[in-house]
């Protein structure tokens, strides 16, 4: 089948690549010249494990190809998918206006029958909506479909071969056909349903999964004030299949550019039609809250921020990725800087784009996660890299001015960081300050 996919974010151009190593003809378009120029010299703009190899496989077999101009990317296509980027507006509400603008420009590209994706998580209407104003700019036949997409970056290449399910929502048998044929060599697990169900199954699965987030988190905090250990706890609940296993790794709470938007998103989607979804507020406020405590740690550990020296392991929001769209280390290492901390930072990948997302003189910019240990008061562990959970913790501990381990996301073994001298502060363990209270049951 020939495929245009419109935006080469982390989804369209992951999927588009995808889509050319099934054997089918793609063009990706994207309307930044910057990123498709890398990308037609057989550059990646984003750091996504295994795409560039299957991008160059692909181009070189005459399957792949970038543009700027939707025109000339358009009249062979059979599919189009939109995959342009679906951000927060300030009310929390998804905005729109890449996906009216893009809609607008295939209609004025529409040269005869195609299937029209939308592969952004969108609410609930957008399709219709994006129907309507093909229309406006043509008047032969084409369907709409709902496409939601489930892919988590740092594992995106894995995700789109080997999906656990792909959803496809339309209302008419010939886009359903189409779109079950692209996709029937990935998986068994086809789901066609109609297009507003699609559009919410995908909200619901972020809010759900954020929900079991936030869910372990207060576990965790609970865990902490009554001596228990989370991990423990976790395990023991997941072998349940009710329940399932994962998703419950307690931390400093989600980021990324999905579930903070999505679920800000469905709760307005809810308030829209006088629907109060009070228990996707908490988890948004649970999780708003998770990561200060890091810094409640560091001031207990500390005694006072003020004048120390933090150094900060993990910029990006989860590992394996460049991503540091809501990642909890931004608002972590502002509040330091405004207590008056000298933060020193570390992140195997994540460097660059966090240095432009933010920047500050208080800020010092290392090259190795020993050179953050080096002379720092504590460190805080915010993102889990394999580096990190693979390093010397003995020369760890010789580099620090003190023994303080902040562990954001529970990745060391209790008794390892003992051993090495450091006081060590999990989230829900027992670390340093094991505590065991007297519980009063009656
Ligand atoms: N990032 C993820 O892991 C993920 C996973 C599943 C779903 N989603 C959803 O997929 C959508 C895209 O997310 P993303 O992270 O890939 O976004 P992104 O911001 O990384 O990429 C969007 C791209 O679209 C381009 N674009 C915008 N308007 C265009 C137009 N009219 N023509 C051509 N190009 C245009 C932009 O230049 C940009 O390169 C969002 O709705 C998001 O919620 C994201
Ligand atoms: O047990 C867990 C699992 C995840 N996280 C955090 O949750 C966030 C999101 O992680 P993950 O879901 O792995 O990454 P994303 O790439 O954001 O993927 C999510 O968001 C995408 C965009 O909608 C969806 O397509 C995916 O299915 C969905 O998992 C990260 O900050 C993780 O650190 C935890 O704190 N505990």
């Amino acid at each position: 089948m020939k495929i245009t996919v419109i935006g080469t974010g982390y989804v369209g151009l992951v999927s588009g690549i995808c889509y050319a190593e099934l054997g089918h003809d793609v063009y990706c378009v994207d309307k930044d010249a910057a990123k498709i120029n890398t990308l037609q010299s057989g550059g990646i703009p984003i750091y996504e494990p295994g795409l560039q190899r299957l991008s160059l496989k692909n181009m070189d077999a005459g399957r792949l190809r970038f543009t700027t101009a939707l025109a000339e990317a358009m009249p062979e296509a059979d599919i189009v998918i939109m995959a342009v980027g679906t951000p927060s507006l300030p009310s929390g509400e998804a905005d729109m206006s890449y996906i009216e603008a893009a809609a607008s420009e295939v209609g004025a590209a529409m040269n005869g029958y195609k299937v029209i994706c939308v592969k952004s998580t969108v609410p609930v209407g957008t399709n219709e909506r994006v129907g309507r104003i093909v229309r406006e700019r043509y008047d032969g036949p084409f369907d709409t479909a709902s496409l939601p997409e489930f892919l988590r970056e740092g594992t995106a290449v894995r995700d789109t071969l080997h999906p656990d399910r792909i959803v496809i929502g339309t209302d008419g048998s010939r886009a359903a056909r189409i779109l079950s044929d692209l996709h029937r060599p990935l998986t068994n697990q086809i789901v066609l349903t109609d297009i507003r169900s699609a559009e919410m199954i995908k909200y619901a699965s972020n809010a759900f999964l954020a929900t079991k987030i936030s869910f372990i988190n207060e576990i965790a905090n609970i865990c902490e004030k009554v001596g228990a250990d989370v991990i423990e706890v976790a395990k023991g609940m997941g072998l349940d299949n009710r329940i399932g296993g994962s998703f419950l790794r307690a931390g400093i709470g989600y980021g990324g550019s999905c579930f903070p938007k999505d679920t800000k998103a469905l709760i307005q989607i809810a308030g829209n039609v006088e629907y109060d979804f009070k228990l996707l507020k908490s988890v948004v406020e649970v999780n708003k809250q998770q990561r200060f405590g890091v810094l409640d740690k560091l001031g207990k550990a500390l005694g006072d921020v003020r004048g120390t020296t933090v150094g900060v392991w993990g910029l990006a929001f989860k590992p394996e990725t460049d991503d540091v769209r809501e990642a909890p280390a931004l608002e972590i290492i502002e509040q330091l800087i405004e207590s008056d901390a000298t933060v020193k930072v570390y992140d195997p990948i994540a460097m660059a784009n966090f240095k432009r997302t933010f920047d500050h003189p208080r800020i010092v910019w290392c090259d190795s996660a020993l050179d953050t240990a080096q002379d720092s008061d504590a460190l805080c562990l915010l993102t889990e890299w394999k580096e990190f959970a693979a390093i010397d913790l003995g020369a760890v501990r010789a580099a620090l001015a003190r023994p303080i381990l902040i562990d954001g996301r529970n990745v060391y073994d209790v008794q390892r960081v003992r051993e090495a001298g450091l006081h060590y502060y999990p989230v829900g363990r027992p670390g340093h300050e094991a505590y065991i209270p007297e519980l009063i049951l009656d």
